[in-house]
């Protein structure tokens, strides 16, 4: 008959664990039974050898076994199968240790630690302790239910088992020493190679991962320093040695202190506030120092960035924006004039550049409108990022849309694969320039108030809000107040783009600017010293140049273009015709309306329609007007018919029915041929 060993333990827990190991290692040599006190024991135990799991439980346990028994407290060594997960604590970590009284906390503290598995903070905790801070993990010995609650993170390990020497001990009791031993301690050397092999496999993966690690950071060009809270070097990479002139090895574990005698440079890692830059002179060539900490690690980076890169950086950046065509090519340089007029513009443009609120521009076609919102991206704070600028005149109704706000694939068909980002996306950062803003129809001028509102952009067919950090500049060479009136400009678009305003008058309103920019103008093609006959003078400063500035770039270029280099005289003016007629504006109401090309081209049309007998609709104004290379979408054609319709020179039909010349608009056509 089998001998008997009985095993007492404090909780049904402890019994399991222990039992199953008992069974495992002796019991094919000895009949096992198991008692724990926590459940109660109704009768006296009577066994060979009685195994009590723990000192702790001893006076409890000692009442219920019978006078004949030998009795042996079994000594007991912590479950390390499941080492993996305490050693994917993050280092540094505050953890738990959670046991049932304060000497078996605080053993398997020790325990841990002895076994190199110190790369974390450990706390005692056993009934009676207060939580003092939150802690995320907590490690039990099969302790579970003492856990305080809240802990995200909570390791069982399992009760502790019975020690190697106890075993060696019972079988001693039992003369079975001899016989068993091997194959018993080869059992428990199997275990053990098991957990070698663990841990062989996690330490080879984590010098793999960190090897990984270390050649990224070795790859990186700048140089990369991270301490701790007492300036203990965590990490570094070979870039910071060089520039730093460190010779030896491995830097890790060292204080920044013995490594660093550069005061600034100590100044700045030690004492520097968090998420700053600073330039440091190291060893004559000059860095941008950038800090930041990662919270969680309780650690600080410091990434050191060669000041020649940077520009470097800066300049690729730069080439990148002007490859896409999204910079803004004039400064306030640019804008030449010595009238007090545009002097004048030019320093309030400047004051307004400070800020960073909207800017309208007004001013007719061809007065710089362009350059002035150009000149104020250049001068603000945005300068350096990208300047955008759309012009709703030249988009299609159809893409005007897709262009602003971007869209997503499949939004509709002929969409790109991958989706494209909108003008604002582009702008971001940066400017976007709206240019004839009077143009843009009711549909789209309520997308954009809501883009210019929420500051964020949702792209055509897609869910994601996309916010934007973008200046406005809207320009117009309409009235935009009466476009308002006649319900064709939403007010509370036009009160969010007029927040600053610049109104930039004609041309013909300051002639002293004529010659300062035929000068330029010359000077701009390398004719600086060409002679200009005064009579040319003259006859260009009387000139009413209603297209403007963009007129008399025009005007200037033909001149090039037919004089002899030498001198300009007033045969190498161009004809009259070449002018349209623009000189002899006196009737004030129907100026704009004889001056514009465009308008004037849309009362001819629609005279030439009449006289077929027909009616003029924007759509076939639309196509003749590209025909006659009028750059007219249907949205310009509409806004203009509607103040031809207000100077009471036509009379348009409700729907598709087209639009006719009134007696005073054929009168007025008659004149204009
Ligand atoms: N003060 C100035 N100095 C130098 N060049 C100027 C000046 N004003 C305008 N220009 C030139 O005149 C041309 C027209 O200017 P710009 O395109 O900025 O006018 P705009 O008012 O935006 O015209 P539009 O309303 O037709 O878009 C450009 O070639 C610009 O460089």
């Amino acid at each position: 008959m089998k001998k008997t060993l009985a095993l007492i333990t404090g909780t049904d827990n402890t019994l399991v664990t222990l039992k199953e190991q008992l069974e495992n290692y002796i019991g094919d040599i000895l009949s096992i039974k198991a008692f724990a006190t926590d459940e109660g024991i109704n009768e006296t135990i009577n066994a060979d050898l009685v195994i009590i799991s723990t000192s702790l439980i001893y006076e409890e346990a000692i009442k219920h076994v019978g006078k004949t028994s030998k009795v042996i407290i079994g000594r007991r060594v912590l479950n390390y199968s499941k080492i993996e997960k305490i050693l994917s604590i993050p280092y540094k970590e505050d953890v738990l240790f959670v046991n049932d009284c304060m000497e078996t906390a605080y053993d398997c503290i020790e325990c841990f630690e002895k076994l190199g598995l110190n790369h974390i903070n450990y706390i005692p905790f056993y009934p009676g302790c207060k939580l003092s801070k939150k802690v995320k993990y907590a490690i039990t010995p099969g302790e579970k239910n003492i856990v305080p609650k809240g802990i995200e993170n909570v390791i069982d390990i399992g009760p502790r088992l019975i020690d190697m020497t106890t075993i060696a001990e019972i079988l001693k009791e039992f003369n079975l020493l001899d016989d068993k031993w091997e194959s018993i301690s080869s059992k428990y050397m199997s275990k053990i190679i098991e957990l070698a092999k663990k841990l062989a496999l996690i330490s080879n993966e984590m010098t793999k991962a960190y090897n990984h690690i270390v050649s990224v950071m070795d790859g990186v060009r700048d140089g990369i320093l991270a301490i701790d809270n007492e300036g203990i070097i965590t990490a570094f990479n070979e870039n910071l040695k060089c520039l730093l002139g460190i010779r030896h090895g491995n830097i890790i574990g060292k204080n920044i202190r013995q490594i660093i005698n550069d005061f600034n440079l100590r100044e700045f890692i030690l004492n520097g506030k968090e998420d700053t830059s600073k330039i440091i002179k190291i060893k004559e060539s000059e860095f941008v120092l950038t800090k930041f900490s990662l919270k969680e690690d309780r650690i600080t980076v410091i990434t050191f960035k060669s000041v020649k890169d940077t520009i470097e950086l800066e300049k690729k950046y730069r080439y990148e924006l002007y490859s896409r065509g999204y910079y803004a090519k004039y400064t306030f340089d640019d804008i030449v004039g010595v009238s007090k007029e545009i002097n004048n513009i030019k320093d309030i443009a400047k004051k307004l550049s400070l800020s960073d609120l909207s800017i309208l521009i007004e001013g007719e076609s061809g007065t710089g409108k362009e350059l002035f919102a150009s000149a104020v991206h250049n001068y603000s704070a945005r300068k350096n990022k990208p300047f955008v600028a759309v012009n709703f005149s030249s988009l299609p109704e159809s893409l005007v849309e897709s262009e602003l706000f971007g869209y997503e694939e499949g939004a509709f068909t002929g969409a790109l694969k991958g989706g494209k980002m909108g003008f604002f996306e582009q702008a971001n950062g940066g400017t976007i320039f709206l240019d004839e803003i009077g143009d843009v129809s009711l549909k789209v001028q309520s997308r954009l108030l809501r883009v210019l509102q929420e500051k964020e952009v949702m792209r055509i067919g897609g869910n994601r809000i996309i916010p934007i950090d973008v200046r406005v500049i809207a320009a117009t060479n309409q009235n935009l107040t009466e476009l308002v009136k006649k319900g064709l400009f939403r007010m509370d678009l036009y009160h969010r783009l007029k927040v600053l305003y610049i109104n930039i008058p004609p041309l013909r309103k300051r002639p002293e600017d004529v010659i300062a920019l035929i000068k330029y103008f010359l000077c701009e093609r390398g004719l600086e010293d060409i002679e200009i006959d005064d009579e040319v003078l003259k006859k260009l400063c009387s000139m009413q140049w209603t297209g403007n500035v963009r007129e008399l770039r025009n005007t200037i270029d033909y001149i090039i273009a037919v004089c002899d280099k030498k001198n300009i005289c007033i045969n190498d003016l161009p004809q009259d015709s070449f002018f349209n007629g623009l000189e002899a504006v006196e009737d004030k109401e129907y100026s704009d309306i004889e001056v514009r090309g465009d308008y004037k081209f849309i009362l001819e049309n629609i005279y030439e329609v009449m006289k077929k007998g027909q009616r003029a609709t924007r759509l076939s104004l639309s196509k003749s007007a590209k025909e006659k290379g009028f750059n007219l979408t249907e949205q310009m054609i509409r806004n203009r018919l509607d103040e031809l319709e207000k100077l009471g020179l036509i009379s348009k039909t409700k729907g598709k029915g087209g639009t006719t010349l009134t007696c005073l608009g054929i009168e007025k056509v008659k004149q204009m041929l």
